[in-house]
């Protein structure tokens, strides 16, 4: 048998989607609805805050003060890598013109979306690298109003070090407001933001889902959801850090599956030996979460041959694929559905997470077969445009009326008829169908 399971999950990303549905779509209703207050009373409900929702000058400098130095170092050091490598993405993508025929010139033409609003996730976690990945890379790719939702904590709002970061990396607002509430207030423009053009970032269910449902009438980066990560090991893979990797993104939420896919049975063996005690040493409440995510979630599967291993891995379609094995060039090269790759043990999923450069906003619950993560690509619009001389429009007017008429579409063929008939008195030309 080509795969075998030595553990099996009891839940997948689809385990609770239709209930989520529900739930966030009558939130989103009755904020719409309701506005402001309405989106309030959410925020009293799930958060247990009725404080300021726009955040003020005063609070973010007093938040800048409260932080050690050592911290802002840290949170400095990773906005530096993050916004360079967002603009070496951006300088990959170019405007381009290209004369089609002589006198006939078509290009493309990259505008940024003017409003885009970041999620920044913290319900459980205060996830300060999440306002480094969105905003940074909204202000690289050069969005003029950048607003940032982020959830409040009772009593004290937005954690400071989220002030801090947003407002450093380029917010032009902040909102404590979090959940669908936040995102509902970006994408409907309330509490004085521009309504959205696109919302980003990434959250728990609920989140995830708000942006779904409101993607048509405001863009989004992608599904972005509970973390999921797959490690791939082979028998020269050390059992502790595989064990640890498993377990350092199972904390993320009870909801976070983490699969292990190996072609080495006693690995995978030592790996499932050692991660219960893993999670047992963690604090609360990552303890929790990462416990009941390796009982319902993780997976662990033993492949008979690397290539069945590289075909699982990308059945799965993870946000974070390790591959801690030899060869990595030849995983490179195989690997086709992730939302970011971790070549070898030196480097690791918090890494990326944190500081490394590379954008943590990633694909979750298989959207990985279609997209990859948060760049600056994703606030830029490629456009095109077109412009012609007269004598160059001819041969395509002539094959416009005759593609259209074929079509049925009598209209269009009438506007090349009139060009036509305009530019070149006297000309006869054969309009008709071509059937
Ligand atoms: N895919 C990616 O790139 C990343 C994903 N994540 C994920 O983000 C998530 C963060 O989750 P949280 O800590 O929960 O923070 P969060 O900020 O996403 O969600 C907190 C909000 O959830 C709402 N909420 C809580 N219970 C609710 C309920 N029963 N009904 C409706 N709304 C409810 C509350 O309004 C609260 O403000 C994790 O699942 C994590 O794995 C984090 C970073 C990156
Ligand atoms: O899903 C993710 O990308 C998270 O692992 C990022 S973080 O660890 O929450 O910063
Ligand atoms: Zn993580």
């Amino acid at each position: 048998m080509p795969r075998t399971y030595l553990k099996k999950a009891l839940k997948t990303a689809e385990s609770d989607a239709a209930a989520v549905t529900g739930i966030v779509q009558t939130i989103l209703d009755e904020i719409e609805a309701g506005g402001e207050e309405a989106a309030k009373a959410y925020a009293e409900k799930f958060d247990r805050y009725d404080g300021n929702i726009v955040v003020t000058r005063a609070e973010i400098e007093a938040a800048a003060a409260s932080l050690p130095q050592k911290l802002k170092d840290d949170i400095r050091f990773a906005h530096d890598n993050i916004r360079r490598f967002a603009e070496a993405q951006k300088a990959t993508l170019s405007e381009t013109e290209i004369e089609i025929a002589p006198g006939f010139f078509a290009g493309q033409k990259i505008i940024p979306c003017q409003a885009a609003g970041c999620y920044v996730p913290g319900g459980r976690y205060s996830h300060v690298a999440s306002a480094i990945m969105t905003v940074t890379t909204a202000r690289v790719a050069g969005c003029q109003h950048i607003a940032v939702a982020s959830p409040p904590r009772p009593e004290t709002g937005v954690h400071p070090a989220i002030l801090y970061t947003a407002d450093l990396c380029g917010a032009d607002s902040i909102l404590a407001m979090g959940g669908v509430q936040g995102v509902a207030s970006m994408a409907f423009g309330l509490f004085g933001q521009p309504k959205a053009d696109i919302l980003v970032g990434p959250g728990n269910q609920f989140v995830a889902e708000a942006k779904r449902i409101l993607f048509g009438r405001v863009g989004i980066d992608m599904f972005a959801g509970p973390t999921d990560s797959l490690v791939i090991a082979d028998a020269s893979a050390d059992p502790e850090i595989v064990a640890a990797d498993l377990v350092g993104q199972a904390e993320h939420g009870y909801n976070s599956p983490v699969w292990l896919v190996t072609d080495s049975g006693a690995l995978a063996e030592k790996v499932m030996a050692l991660a219960p005690g893993l999670i047992d040493s963690l604090p609360e409440p990552n303890r929790a979460s990462a416990e009941a995510a390796w009982r319902d979630y993780a997976e662990v599967i033993v492949c008979d041959t690397i290539e069945e291993v590289a075909a699982t891995a990308d059945d799965y379609a993870p946000e974070h694929l390790s591959v801690q094995a030899e060869n990595l060039d030849w995983w490179l090269a195989r690997l086709k559905c992730y939302g970011s790759l971790f070549l070898g043990e030196e480097t690791t999923v918090a890494y990326g997470d944190k500081a490394a450069g590379t954008n943590h906003v990633l694909p979750t619950s298989g959207a990985a077969r279609y997209t990859g993560g948060l760049s600056v690509h994703k606030f830029l619009k490629v456009v095109t445009w077109q412009r012609s001389s007269r004598d160059a429009s001819k041969p395509v007017a002539l094959a416009t009326a005759r593609i259209s008429r074929l079509e049925g579409m009598e209209g269009h063929a009438r506007t090349a008829d009139i060009r036509l008939a305009k530019y070149f008195p006297g000309e006869n030309f054969d309009l008709a169908a071509v059937e």
